[in-house]
């Protein structure tokens, strides 16, 4: 479950308070943490820093990297994955929702906050549309800081944040649902879009609401916890061949100990295991998943696999592995279904870079070919266009300055999938249709 949104949103704050309720920390580290936010100034990120942990993001105030911590919820093992809501730090959000089924999208109740996160420049909806264009499809809604709304706690700010919120949502592929179903047993469960309000800071209705809170008047919902346990297991592609994608790297005395999430297929102790694009064999001596006792892992787990027999400095973040006898394929060419959305300034043209994300790969790239303008099932409307403006789908081909792992979005949905920047916005989103020679 990835957690998004706009800087300052209070996603960390959030979490924190989640595994606060959930017993996670201790009041000792908890009182540490509160009286060292309140020595730097900071007293009110004493919960974010539960997942701030590092010196920079508690000194700044803001979340640089993804954080990821476990939770198990009532009928779930949640693996929490904090990330970044700055605009610089928009790589490592990609990465974050790159490796998640689901998401939390956090958004601040508090008087020209919420305005200021959902106009264009506010990260809200960036972030809502990358995390659709990485497949994921189902989302929670936190409407956040609500202690601090004028009134605190006022349900007109409440309906009027969902009513700007959820129509944008469904524009850009959720399924929402209209407001009368909420109520229905079926709809809760399959909802994609769902509303919460809550104050990650006071911790109202993150795991229970008191019956003196201005909420409890007229907020009969789900609380937090409720919601993300309702989350559903996303299908998951077990019998496919093994694809694992490792966003850390880290040597160690006992082998490399690579991090990751096992996209397809199997994994287990003792496995040889193929490392791409390196194209080296290596042996994973140790699996872990979830932050728990080693054991086999299947598609959707995060894993920790320590690995003997490779060498750690020709292994880069993006690096994947699988087995030996179906090898990822790896390319430098492909033929793509690109979207390019409003923010692309100039329509593309023959040569346009851009830089690409896929999984843990950032990566330079330009159009080497516009094939089509295509609609939105991918039938030609025009083919060899001089230009593909905003707003427009095409089949382009794109050339990128090294080969990666890439498959077709067909074969390997995780790795099928990309989207495209420039000058630190998203101007495109894409899936890959062929690997070119
Ligand atoms: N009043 C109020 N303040 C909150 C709440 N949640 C967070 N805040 C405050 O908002 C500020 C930012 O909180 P963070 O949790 O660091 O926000 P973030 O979204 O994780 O920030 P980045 O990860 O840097 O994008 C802190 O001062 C928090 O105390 C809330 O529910 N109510």
């Amino acid at each position: 479950m990835v957690v998004v949104g706009h800087v300052d949103a209070g996603k960390s704050t959030l979490m924190g308070q989640v595994l606060v309720k959930m017993g996670h920390v201790s009041q000792r580290v908890l009182h540490k943490h509160e009286r060292e936010a309140r020595e730097q100034g900071k007293a009110s990120f004493y919960l974010a820093w539960i997942m701030d942990e590092d010196e920079e993001e508690r000194a700044h105030g803001v979340t640089i990297d993804v954080a990821q911590k476990h939770v198990v919820t009532e009928t779930k093992l949640i693996t929490l994955l904090d990330a970044p809501g700055h605009r610089d730090f928009i790589p490592k959000m990609i990465s974050g929702a790159c490796a998640a089924d689901v998401a939390v999208l956090v958004v601040p109740a508090t008087p020209g906050e919420f305005e200021s996160c959902f106009e264009s420049s506010g990260q809200t909806k960036e972030h809502a549309l990358l995390v659709k264009a990485l497949g994921v499809n189902q989302v929670v809604v936190a409407v956040n800081k609500l202690d601090a709304a004028v009134p605190p706690w006022d349900e007109g700010r409440y309906e009027a944040i969902k009513a700007s919120v959820e129509p944008f949502l469904r524009q850009i592929g959720f399924k929402a649902g209209k407001a009368i179903a909420v109520y229905s047993y079926v709809a809760r469960h399959f909802l994609q879009v769902r509303f919460v309000p809550v104050s990650g800071l006071s911790g109202e209705n993150v795991a229970a609401l008191s019956s003196d809170c201005p909420l409890s008047t007229w907020y009969r919902g789900d609380t937090f916890l409720q919601a993300i346990d309702r989350f559903t297991a996303a299908p998951r592609a077990v019998l496919k061949p093994m694809r694992m994608v490792c966003s850390d790297i880290a040597p160690t005395g006992k082998g490399v100990v690579v991090s990751g999430r096992l996209l397809q297929g199997r994994l287990q102790q003792g496995n040889r295991v193929l490392v791409m694009p390196i194209g080296d064999l290596a042996t994973a001596s140790r699996v872990e998943k979830g932050g728990a006792q080693p054991g086999p892992a299947r598609a959707g787990d995060s894993v920790e696999v320590t690995l003997t027999g490779v060498d750690v400095t020709r292994m880069v973040p993006g690096s994947c592995l699988c087995k030996a006898r179906s090898p990822v394929p790896v390319a430098e060419k492909l033929e793509a279904q690109v979207a390019t959305l409003d923010a692309l300034a100039v329509p593309l043209i023959r040569g346009t870079e851009f830089l690409l994300h896929l999984q843990g790969v950032d990566i330079t790239a330009h159009v080497s070919k516009l094939i089509a303008l295509t609609n939105s099932a991918g039938t030609v409307i025009k083919a060899r266009p001089r230009c593909v403006p905003s707003g427009a789908t095409a089949h382009v081909q794109l050339t990128l300055s090294r080969p990666i792992c890439v498959e077709r979005y067909s074969d390997c949905r995780a790795l099928g999938r990309f989207v495209l920047r420039q000058k630190g916005q998203t101007v495109a989103v894409g899936l890959v249709l062929e690997l070119k020679a």
